[in-house]
């Protein structure tokens, strides 16, 4: 057992508390946001994460997982996880590091000699290297970076049985028992034969942001090919179908549509490229721009078809968006391409309706300017054109001949290219997508 510390409780250092209890450690979770600390105290999920609540639950009642916004309590910890946002910068490209670097200046002035600081967040490779300097002059403390892989709505089940444990740690007795340490942590994970590379911290870091930006490459690469069948009039989901037949290339992340959005891939793709150009490597990665580029082009376009099936203007016209968050089972909004589009078809004169099951507080704060519907069917009410922009379960199973008389007019625009065009043409609805007939 070991006593852990998690410094920031938001989408990936709640559930790392969580499950690190739930490994049978002790942990206190600190967090700056009272509210946040309240709902994780009373084992009530800040945000939607399905399993989040059940693990808060039994681990509070074993009493081995509290939280606090007093962070002279992780003195009790000996390895400290820090877990903390690195946004984009407001107008720029690169990452904000004030969040990473005033957690590491808190922790070092609470932790002792021995202990073990460890980086989650994911930060541009070069910074574990500066905070262990800043280390350096603190008696004894280590410092690793072991980047998180974890996909938000399957977070529990990723933390807990990750496909692999990356440590990024220094050379010599340092990095071996900085690694020991993270070994007992994970030991249960370990033990179940998942495979975990010890590594230099400068990989480590890049491992996070290059599995980042492959996988918003492999989406990019479907939502060009998509454009592709869009001036060809082929279908890009029996293209990818087909192409992801060969093991080599695999059907995962080749799902085209809106593109992506989230609190990760569209900023760490943009932190990359800006680190890379610091490091005097920019054309490592200048690719990374068209990716960016032919991303936020598919919500252009989705804007430009929306139009186009209400008839070639959206002025006063009812659109309704089913989905707010930026993917399903999840109530994240940040860079939502749903509401994305949902404010461009707001600004150019549409009347909007947005529902979701989990994303309408999150989303109201985000953009007060929309309508929302918490209901389905009272949100498609007099719709002349709808939009599935996040594929929530419920949406991928209406049915097109129930809602026909529910909408003004049956006109679907199925931005996740998850319905079957046959059946709502079948039921009489326009049926449109991004690279499909
Ligand atoms: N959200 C995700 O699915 C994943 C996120 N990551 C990375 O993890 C990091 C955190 O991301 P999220 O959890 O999504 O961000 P978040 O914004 O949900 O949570 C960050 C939390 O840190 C708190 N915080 C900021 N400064 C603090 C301080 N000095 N002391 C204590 N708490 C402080 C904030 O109040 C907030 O609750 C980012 O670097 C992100 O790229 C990595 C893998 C998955
Ligand atoms: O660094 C992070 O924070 C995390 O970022 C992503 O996880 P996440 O943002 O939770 O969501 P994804 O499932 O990767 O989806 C990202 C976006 O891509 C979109 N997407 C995904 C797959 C696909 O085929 N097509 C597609 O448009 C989704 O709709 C969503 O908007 C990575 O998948 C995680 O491994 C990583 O830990």
């Amino acid at each position: 057992m070991t006593t852990i510390s998690v410094i920031g409780c938001g989408y990936l250092g709640a559930v790392h508390a969580a499950a690190m209890a739930s490994l049978g450690h002790e942990v206190i979770g600190v967090d700056l946001d009272q509210r946040r600390i309240d709902m994780l105290s009373a084992s009530k999920a800040p945000f939607f994460e399905p399993g989040l609540e059940d693990l808060l639950h039994d681990a509070q009642a074993l009493g081995s997982l509290k939280f606090s916004t007093d962070l002279s309590e992780i003195s009790a910890a000996s390895v400290h996880f820090l877990c903390v946002g690195t946004p984009q910068r407001k107008g720029e490209l690169g990452a904000d590091m004030t969040f990473v670097d005033a957690a590491f200046s808190s922790v070092l002035q609470h932790a002792t000699a021995g202990d073990l600081i460890v980086g989650k967040s994911t930060v541009p490779v070069g910074t574990a290297s500066r905070l262990a300097e800043l280390a350096g002059s603190a008696d004894g403390v280590l410092v690793a970076w072991n980047p998180e892989f974890l996909r938000e709505g399957h977070a529990v089940e990723d933390t807990l049985s990750p496909d692999r444990l990356v440590y990024g740690v220094p050379d010599g007795a340092a990095g071996e028992q900085a690694t020991t340490r993270l070994d007992e942590v994970y030991a249960d994970i370990l033990r179940r034969d998942t495979t975990r590379l010890v590594t230099d911290y400068a990989t480590a870091e890049l491992v996070k942001t290059a599995a980042n930006s492959f996988l918003a490459t492999k989406i990019s690469f479907i939502n060009a090919m998509a454009e592709l069948c869009e001036a060809s009039g082929a279908d890009v989901t029996q293209l990818a179908d087909a192409i992801g037949m060969d093991d080599r290339i695999g059907r995962k992340f080749l799902n085209a549509g809106l593109g992506f959005g989230g609190g990760c891939l569209p900023k760490d793709i943009r932190a990359f490229m800006a680190r890379a150009g610091e490091l005097g490597a920019d054309q490592a990665v200048a690719f990374l721009r068209e990716i960016d580029a032919i991303n936020m082009r598919r919500r252009i376009r989705m804007v430009d078809l929306v139009r186009e099936v209400c008839g070639g203007s959206l002025i006063g016209k009812r659109v309704t968006v089913l989905g707010a968050a930026f993917k399903p089972n999840s109530d994240d909004v940040r860079d939502s391409p749903a509401l994305s589009v949902a404010a461009q078809l707001s600004l150019q004169g549409a009347d909007v309706v947005v529902t979701d099951p989990e994303a309408i507080d999150n989303a109201r704060s985000r953009f007060p300017e929309l309508n929302y519907v918490a209901d389905t069917i009272d949100a498609l009410r007099g719709a002349d054109a709808v939009l599935l922009a996040t594929e929530w379960t419920e949406y991928r199973e209406l049915s097109p001949d129930q809602l026909k008389s529910v909408v003004g007019v049956p006109a679907i625009l199925d931005g996740r290219n998850v319905l079957d065009p046959g059946l709502w043409r079948a039921a009489g609805w326009t049926y449109r997508a991004l690279g499909r007939r």
